[in-house]
């Protein structure tokens, strides 16, 4: 039995649909991203799950019992807020505590499961502090302590690292993995960051204007992406998708029905040459320590290529672009759509 099971749901205000007939299942235990550009949902399907907002249409299990119109107390779940909605005239262990009192949970068993929760996120030498004596990663780790603390099969998180720099955020992001692995919790994570959705995520499921473009485990969605969306929203810098049959490609990089089809390659899996391959012309260079992305230009289509240390580019510099058979991915230029049937070419 899946934790949270949504079937066919929709969220409309007015003629706005927010959600457009969305279905996905999260087992126990998993760590879900719901990932996508702004605006394509993710909130208000996170919202609609929690009892913040009311489903347009459609049904929602959770744990097997029909929760679609459930009050948020009635559904069990946690949940932490992108800006922590911490109390600030409160002290740490006060916000932590706030909801076992509000359930009038006894002391005893307070003070049992305080003492247990903050030795987990590190908050034990702190519960005398008022949140504006705190950190960014400290309020974050008091909002996750509150969530856990709960004890609640099911935790839902709405961007709870954007409020951090790029170290904590990475700090972070490995901190709610272990805690969520330890306590085998489920987890529905809303971001748009894709390296953060990659490096945490069981399961991901990529929206796009409402609906649901694909999911599936981290891996499949970069091995395999299933439409050029999804090509371009995961990978650092994202995979190239060229036009075979532009302007000067006369290469034959596909086998039949070129002008149908684009190919995508990414840039880790193009080499650069100088004897044999496409020929482009390197235009610039974005070094980054360990390695380099250089765009070369084929025709004009600009194509970016990860490379291994650190190459300078002054002016214009010929070369040649390589890659295997395998690291060629196709897709229907029409619908966006992947099409594996599309045989590539070797250069
Ligand atoms: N209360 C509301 N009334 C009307 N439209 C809304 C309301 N809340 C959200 N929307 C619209 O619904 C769509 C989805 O919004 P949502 O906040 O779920 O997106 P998101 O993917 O979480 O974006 P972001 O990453 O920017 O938070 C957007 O077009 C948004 O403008």
């Amino acid at each position: 039995m899946s934790a949270i099971e949504l079937s066919n749901i929709s969220k409309q205000w007015g003629d706005t649909t927010a959600v457009d007939n969305i279905s996905f299942t999260v087992d126990e235990g998993t760590f879900a991203v719901l990932l996508g550009p702004s605006g394509c949902g993710k909130s208000t399907s996170l919202r609609m799950i929690s009892g913040l907002e009311d489903i347009s249409a459609g049904q929602l299990l959770i744990g097997g019992s029909d929760m679609t119109s459930a009050s948020p107390a009635d559904r069990n779940l946690s949940m932490v807020f992108q800006n922590y909605a911490l109390f600030p005239h409160l002290n740490v262990e006060e916000n932590i505590l706030f909801g076992l009192k509000v359930r009038k949970v006894p002391s005893h068993i307070q003070s049992q499961r305080l003492a247990k929760v903050a030795e987990q996120v590190g908050l034990h030498n702190l519960l005398d502090r008022k949140p504006a004596q705190l950190s960014g990663g400290q309020r974050q780790r008091v909002a996750l302590a509150r969530a856990i603390i709960a004890e609640n099969p099911i935790c839902l998180m709405d961007e709870p690292l954007s409020n951090l720099d790029a170290k904590l955020r990475q700090i972070m992001r490995v901190e709610i993995r272990a805690l969520q692995q330890r306590l085998k919790m489920t987890v529905i994570y809303v971001t748009h960051d894709q390296a953060e959705a990659m490096s945490m995520a069981d399961k991901v499921i990529l929206m796009r204007e409402g609906k649901i473009e694909q999911e599936g485990t981290p891996e499949e969605l970069y091995n395999k992406p299933a439409t050029t969306f999804a090509a371009s929203f995961i990978g650092t810098p994202p995979m190239n998708l060229i036009d075979p049959v532009a302007g000067a490609i006369t290469t034959p990089l596909l086998s039949y029905k070129q002008d149908d089809f684009l190919i995508g390659i990414r840039p880790e899996d193009i080499t650069l040459s100088n004897d044999t391959g496409l020929d482009a012309e390197l235009i610039s260079a974005d070094y980054l320590g360990a390695d380099t992305v250089v765009t070369a230009l084929v025709d004009k289509q600009e194509i970016l290529v990860r490379t291994p240390g650190k190459i300078r580019v002054t002016e214009p510099t010929p070369t040649k672009l390589q890659w295997k058979k395998e690291a060629v991915h196709t897709f229907d230029r029409k619908s966006g759509k992947r099409n594996d049937e599309i045989e590539a070419l070797n250069i």
